[in-house]
C-alpha cells in the first residue's frame, strides 16, 4: 500500500518527501501510522530490497485493505499526472475522503521509487568457471592445500615471497609452513613468526597449539611485542614499562611544552598532525637532523621532533616507535648480541609483508642476513598503512632486497563468491602502483554484490538493520555480519540504532563516542544551558570557548551568589574577563534565551553561528586536522538532531548513547563471536564474514575528503590507498556484500564514490 494516515493527515508515498521516510518509519514503530481503510496500525518497510510500502502483518487484513485502496491509489496517480508538480506549488493537496493531507512543506520533494531499487554491479561479470587443476590435493596436519599453496608451504632453498590477492590462503600458507618447517627438523625456538596484529598471532598460536606444537618456545607476535621483549632482556631498567609514553595525549603535552619554547601558536597549531608526522619520520628512520622541510609547517614539526627527542632522553622515557628504533640500534651496535640471536633464529616468517615499514624492514634485514630461510606473505593491493610509514615498495622490490628469492602467486580465492571476487578485481584494477593479478573464485552463489541508495545516514542505518534482522530471523548467525566504514564517525547512526534493538554487537573503536568528541561536548553543553543557566558541568565545559581559565569559573560562582545572578550571567561580571570576552558571553546569553522553545536543529545552527563559537572552531577547533574535522562533527550532529522535537529529548539521547558506548567499548576485548561487528575498514584486514555492509561509499566518505584534496594537488597516491582500502573491505565478505551509496551525507547532496561510479547503471 502506498497510502496511509499519519498525524491526522493522509500521505501518498510517491508524493511524500523522501527526507521524511525515516520519520514515517519511526512513527510506524510507535504505532502512529494508520490504515486509511480499517484505521488499524500500519507497518512501513524501509529495507535494502523492497520499495517502501505500508502493510498489515495480518495477511488477510492486508489483502482486504490493499484491494480497498487500489481505486484510491489509482485516483491519486491520475490526479498527480494531471497536475504535475512545480517547486512553487505548495497546494498539491492529496484529498482523501474525510481527511486532510500533508502539504505543509514549502516545496514538495517527490520521491523517485528508482532510488529504492538496489542495483547490481554494471560491468561484464565473467561467467563462472571451476578451476579443476587447482582444487585441494594435499594435506598437512589435517589442513588441505591446493597445489600452489603446497608448493609455497614446502619450498626450500631460497627466500620466499608468497604474493597473492585477498582470500587466497596466505595466512593458511604461513601457518602451515611454520608447522611444516618444524616437522622437517627446525626447532620451535629457532623460529620467528611476525604478524601484523596480536589477534592474528593469538589465532596462529591457538591453531598450532591445538595440533600439539610447543608454541611457548616459539617467537610469535607483532613486531612490537617480539622486539620489546628483546630490549627488556638486554636492559630491563632502561626499557621498563613505567618509562613508556603510552598515549598521544602524553605526547601532546610534551610537544606543547616544547612548542611554547619555540613560540608556536598553540591555538592554531595542529598538534595531532604533528604527532602523526613525527611517528611517520621515526618509522621511516628519518632522524631530526636529516629532515629537509618542504614548508614552514614541516619546519616547525621538525623542531618539535628534535625537542621531543631530547626531552624524552632527559626524562629517561621512550615511546612505542622507540622500541623498534632502539632494537635496531642495539643489534647494530652490539655484534655479540646480534650473533647470539643469529645463532638462535634459523628461520623467519612474516605475515602481511605489504605493511612493513622501514624500521621493521631494517631490523629483519640485519637479524636474518645469515639465512635464506625467510618467508614473507602479503598482498600489495592490501597495503593500507602508508600514514604510519608502511611502504609497499618492500614487497614490490622483494627480489632486489633478498637476492635469489623465489616468488609464488596464489590465484584461487577460497573466501568469497565469484561475484564478490570479480567486483574486487574490478575495484583495484585502475591502481597503477601494483603487481597486476586477478583472483579466481572457488565458489559461485546466486546473489552478487549490490549497491543500495539510502537517503541519508539515518536511513542507511535503518535499511541495514532491517536487512540483518531479516537474515537473522531466517537463521543467520549475528557473528557472521560486519558493518565496515571509512572513519569511526560514520558508524554513529548504526551504533545508535543497534542499541535500540536486541541484536548482539560489538564495536571496535579506541576513541570516544561521537557525543564525547570535544566540539560535540561543547555544543551539548550550550544546549544544556538553554534549559539551565546554572549547569556547572556545562559551564566548565564551555570555558575554553571564551578562552577563560579555571579561576574564572570560581569567580563567577562567587558573583552569582553575591549578586543573585544566574551562574552563566555571572561570567559577565568577573574581573578576569576582557571586554571582548564579556561581549561574547552577553551575546550568547541572548541567543540561548531566545532558543528556549527552539528545535534542537535550530538551536545548534544558531549557536554555531554565534561569534564565540565561530572563533572557537577557527582557533581551537583544529580545522587543519585532515582526517576528522570539527565542522564535520557539527554537520553530523545536525543530521541526528533532526530526529528530535525537543532539546531535552535530544540531550537525553546524547547522554544515553555516550553511556552505552562506554559499556560497549569495555566489551570490545571480550570475544566477538556471535556478535555483529562494527569496525573500520582498516581494522577489518585479515578478517572474514558472511555478510558485509560498507557504509557511505560516496565521494568524501570513501574515498575520504583528504584523498580528494590531495588529488586536486595532483597527488594520486592517497586515492590509490583509498582504492586498496575499499578492496580490503569488499574482500572481507564471503557470501553477500552491500555497498551503501548515500544520497545525502552530513546534510549535503552526495555523489557516488568515484571508486565505484563506473559500475553503476543509472537506469
Ligand atoms: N586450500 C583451501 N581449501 C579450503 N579453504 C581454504 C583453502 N585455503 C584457504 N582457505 C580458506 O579461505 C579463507 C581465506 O584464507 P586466508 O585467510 O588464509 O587468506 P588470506 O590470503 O590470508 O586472506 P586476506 O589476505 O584477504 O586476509 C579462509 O576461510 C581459509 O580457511
Amino acid at each position: 500500500m502506498k497510502i496511509a494516515n499519519y498525524q491526522n493527515q493522509s500521505i501518498y508515498l510517491p508524493e511524500f518527501p523522501r527526507s521524511r521516510y525515516e520519520e514515517i518509519y519511526q512513527a510506524s514503530i510507535r504505532g502512529e501510522v494508520k490504515c486509511v481503510n480499517c484505521h488499524q496500525n500500519l507497518n512501513f518497510t524501509l529495507t535494502i530490497y523492497d520499495i517502501p510500502h505500508f502493510y498489515h502483518i495480518n495477511k488477510e487484513q492486508n489483502l482486504a485493505c490493499m484491494n480497498h485502496n487500489v481505486e484510491l491509489e489509482q485516483e491519486m496517480v491520475a490526479r498527480f499526472e494531471n497536475n504535475p508538480s512545480t517547486t512553487e506549488n505548495t497546494d498539491r493537496i492529496i484529498k482523501l475522503p474525510t481527511k486532510r493531507s500533508i502539504s505543509n512543506t514549502a516545496t514538495i520533494e517527490k520521491t523517485d521509487e528508482n532510488q529504492f531499487i538496489n542495483r547490481l554491479p554494471f560491468y561484464n561479470i565473467p561467467p563462472y568457471k571451476i578451476n579443476e587443476q587447482k582444487t585441494d590435493q594435499f594435506v598437512i596436519n589435517q589442513i588441505s592445500l591446493d597445489s600452489q599453496q603446497w608448493n609455497a608451504v614446502t619450498h626450500i632453498g631460497s627466500p620466499l615471497l608468497v604474493l597473492a590477492g585477498a582470500g587466497s590462503g596466505k595466512t593458511r600458507v604461513i601457518t602451515t609452513r611454520a608447522m611444516h618447517l618444524m616437522n622437517s627438523g627446525i626447532l620451535p625456538h629457532e623460529m620467528m613468526l611476525v604478524t601484523f596484529t596480536s589477534k592474528a598471532s593469538a589465532e596462529m598460536k591457538e591453531r598450532m597449539k591445538g595440533l600439539g606444537y610447543p608454541i611457548q618456545q616459539m617467537e610469535i607476535g607483532t613486531f612490537h611485542s617480539i622486539f620489546y621483549k628483546m630490549l627488556l632482556r638486554f636492559d630491563r631498567a632502561k626499557w621498563d614499562s613505567s618509562r613508556l609514553i603510552k598515549s598521544d595525549f602524553q605526547k601532546e603535552i610534551m610537544l606543547k611544552q616544547i612548542g611554547r619554547r619555540l613560540e608556536i601558536d598553540e591555538k592554531s597549531f595542529a598538534y595531532d598532525q604533528a604527532i602523526q608526522q613525527i611517528g611517520l619520520w621515526k618509522n621511516s628512520c628519518v632522524y631530526p637532523h636529516e629532515i629537509r622541510s618542504k614548508d614552514a609547517w614541516e619546519e616547525q614539526v621538525a623542531s618539535l621532533y628534535e625537542g621531543y627527542e631530547s626531552l624524552k632522553k632527559q626524562n629517561g622515557q621512550f615511546d612505542f616507535d622507540d622500541m623498534l628504533l632502539g632494537c635496531f640500534e642495539m643489534l647494530n651496535e652490539n655484534n655479540e648480541l646480534l650473533l647470539h640471536y643469529q645463532n638462535r633464529f634459523k628461520c623467519l616468517l612474516v605475515d602481511e609483508f605489504q605493511d612493513i615499514n622501514k624500521i621493521q624492514f631494517n631490523i629483519l634485514k640485519i637479524l636474518f642476513q645469515h639465512t635464506e630461510n625467510i618467508t614473507a606473505v602479503g598482498d600489495d593491493d592490501q597495503s593500507i598503512y602508508a600514514f604510519r610509514g608502511s611502504d609497499p615498495r618492500f614487497i614490490l622490490d622483494f627480489k632486489e632486497h633478498f637476492q635469489g628469492s623465489t616468488i609464488y602467486h596464489l590465484s584461487e580465492n577460497y573466501r568469497s563468491t565469484h561475484g564478490i571476487v570479480s567486483l574486487a578485481n574490478e575495484v583495484i584494477k585502475p591502481n597503477k602502483n601494483r603487481f597486476v593479478k586477478s583472483m579466481h573464485a572457488q565458489y559461485d552463489y546466486d546473489q552478487v554484490p549490490s549497491f543500495f541508495f539510502p537517503y541519508d545516514e539515518e536511513e542507511e542505518a535503518t535499511m541495514i538493520i532491517n536487512d540483518m534482522k531479516e537474515k537473522i530471523n531466517n537463521g543467520a548467525n549475528p557473528g557472521q555480519f560486519a558493518i565496515l566504514y571509512r572513519t569511526n564517525t560514520a558508524s554513529r547512526a548504526v551504533f545508535e540504532r543497534l542499541i535500540g534493538t536486541s541484536l548482539p554487537f560489538t564495536i571496535d573503536q579506541d576513541g570516544d563516542s561521537f557525543y564525547d568528541r570535544p566540539i560535540i561536548r561543547k555544543m551539548i553543553s550550550f544546549l544544556l544551558l538553554i534549559g539551565d543557566e546554572d549547569h556547572q558541568a556545562a559551564l566548565k565545559e564551555i570555558l575554553p570557548v571564551f578562552f577563560l581559565k579555571q579561576q574564572a569559573f570560581q569567580d563567577a560562582k562567587m558573583n552569582s551568589v553575591l549578586q543573585n545572578l544566574s551562574f552563566l550571567e555571572a561570567f559577565t561580571t568577573i574581573k578576569s574577563a576582557a571586554p571582548f570576552q564579556i561581549k561574547k558571553i552577553e551575546n550568547l546569553i541572548k541567543i540561548l534565551r531566545y532558543l528556549k522553545h527552539a528545535s534542537p536543529l535550530e538551536a545548534i545552527e544558531r549557536i554555531e553561528e554565534s561569534p564565540a563559537f565561530m572563533d572557537y572552531i577557527k582557533k581551537r577547533g583544529n580545522e587543519s586536522n585532515k582526517i576528522e574535522r570539527p565542522s564535520d562533527d557539527l554537520r553530523d550532529l545536525k543530521v541526528v538532531s533532526k530526529n528530535f522535537k525537543s532539546i531535552r529529548e535530544f540531550i537525553e539521547h546524547a547522554f544515553h548513547i555516550s553511556a552505552k558506548f562506554k559499556e560497549y567499548k569495555q566489551k570490545k576485548n571480550q570475544s566477538s563471536q556471535g556478535n555483529i561487528s562494527l569496525l573500520t575498514a582498516h581494522r577489518s584486514k585479515g578478517l572474514e564474514y558472511d555478510y558485509v555492509y560498507i557504509l557511505g561509499v560516496v565521494d568524501g566518505g570513501f574515498p575520504h575528503d583528504y584523498a580528494l584534496e590531495s588529488l586536486k594537488n595532483g597527488n594520486l597516491d592517497q586515492l590509490e590507498e583509498e582504492r586498496r582500502l575499499l578492496y580490503v573491505a569488499c574482500t572481507r565478505a564471503r557470501k553477500l556484500l552491500y555497498l551503501s551509496i548515500l544520497q545525502k551525507r552530513r546534510g549535503k547532496k552526495a555523489n557516488t564514490s568515484r571508486l565505484i561510479r563506473r559500475f553503476i547503471n543509472k537506469k
